[in-house]
């Protein structure tokens, strides 16, 4: 019987890399302080384009052989973070990316998008109650920017809050748990204006080709929403290094990075959390565990 650490973090995300995008230093932080950091990816993001050119041939359109190439990324990424419980939804390939909203991925059978909800949350609800964390980290409603597998994530994170501590649900998956604090990935309005001014600021506005406007960041609220802000500034360079790990997806350029897009875009290392189910520790709170007692 393995006695886990005071302190459990679990995140639910939907491809390899949005975990190192969204938390990379809040997963570093924690990690470092001695919490048990629990990454659940539901894809392993075999849709995604690839920007190496030397790389290009593992497309899902050529050898499709992109889905295995990001599980050694993410691994990468999880050594560079100090992360060392990372595992995906129903085991490796159990659920396919869904491609962007709109593509005829979106109704090919096994893809996440697909997935029978109560039977992806009931992967999700043996994790809980293994880990019996204190804190979830999942996205908002519309999975920050409207991807389908970033709202599957949401559907299947939430429904599995509910399912783990129900008595009656699964007692095969073990005894019930019931997740004390979760949050929803945030950005607030002022911290996404401030970064782009320091894109604009530091030239990268001609380096990338392009620049991402403020409705290109995923999670963007007004600050009044914003309930924790994590400092994660120790732990920038191994958020970039995270980040880098995933380079199929991710071009990093000093505190800046974009996407296969080629939108430039700010690094945060505050990384911002609401507050939606349990009770904040303070107004504004710089840890995500603040107020728990078990
Ligand atoms: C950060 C994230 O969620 N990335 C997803 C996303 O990738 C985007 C997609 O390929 C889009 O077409 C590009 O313009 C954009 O630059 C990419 O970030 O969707 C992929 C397919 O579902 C997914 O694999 C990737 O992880
Ligand atoms: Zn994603």
């Amino acid at each position: 019987m393995t006695v886990l650490p005071a302190r459990r973090l679990l995140l639910v995300h939907a491809h390899p890399d949005d975990e190192s995008i969204n938390n990379g230093a809040t997963m570093a932080k924690y990690a470092a302080e001695g919490a048990h950091v629990t990454l659940v990816t539901c894809t392993l993001g075999e849709e995604g384009e690839v920007i190496p050119p030397a790389l290009a041939h593992l497309a899902a359109d050529r050898d499709d052989a992109l889905g295995p190439y990001r599980i050694g990324e993410l691994a990468t990424a999880m050594n560079a973070l100090g992360v060392e419980d990372h595992r995906f939804l129903g085991g490796p390939g159990r659920y396919r990316d869904s491609g962007m909203m709109g593509v005829p991925q979106n109704d090919r059978p096994g893809c996440f998008w697909q997935a029978d909800l109560d039977e992806a949350a009931g992967h999700l609800v043996a994790v809980v109650r293994e880990v019996r964390p204190q804190v979830l980290v999942a996205y908002d409603t519309n999975g920050g920017y409207g991807h389908p597998d970033h709202i599957q994530a949401h559907r299947v994170a939430m429904r599995a809050v509910g399912l783990a501590a129900d008595p009656d649900f699964r007692p095969d998956l073990g005894e019930p748990h019931d997740i004390a604090k979760v949050y929803w990935n945030c950005v607030p309005r002022s911290a996404v204006e401030e970064g782009f001014a320091r894109l604009r600021a530091a030239g990268r506005d001609s380096l990338f080709p392009g620049v991402a406007s403020v409705d290109d960041v995923p999670g963007v609220v007004a600050d009044t929403e914003v309930t924790a802000a994590i400092d994660g500034t120790d732990h920038a360079a191994a958020k970039a290094a995270a980040m880098r790990a995933h380079a199929t997806q991710i071009a990093v350029d000093g505190p800046f990075f974009a996407l296969s897009n080629d939108l430039g875009q700010p690094m945060f290392v505050h990384e911002h959390y609401r507050l939606v189910k349990g009770e904040a520790g303070a107004d504004r709170e710089d840890d995500l565990f603040a107020g728990v007692t078990a």
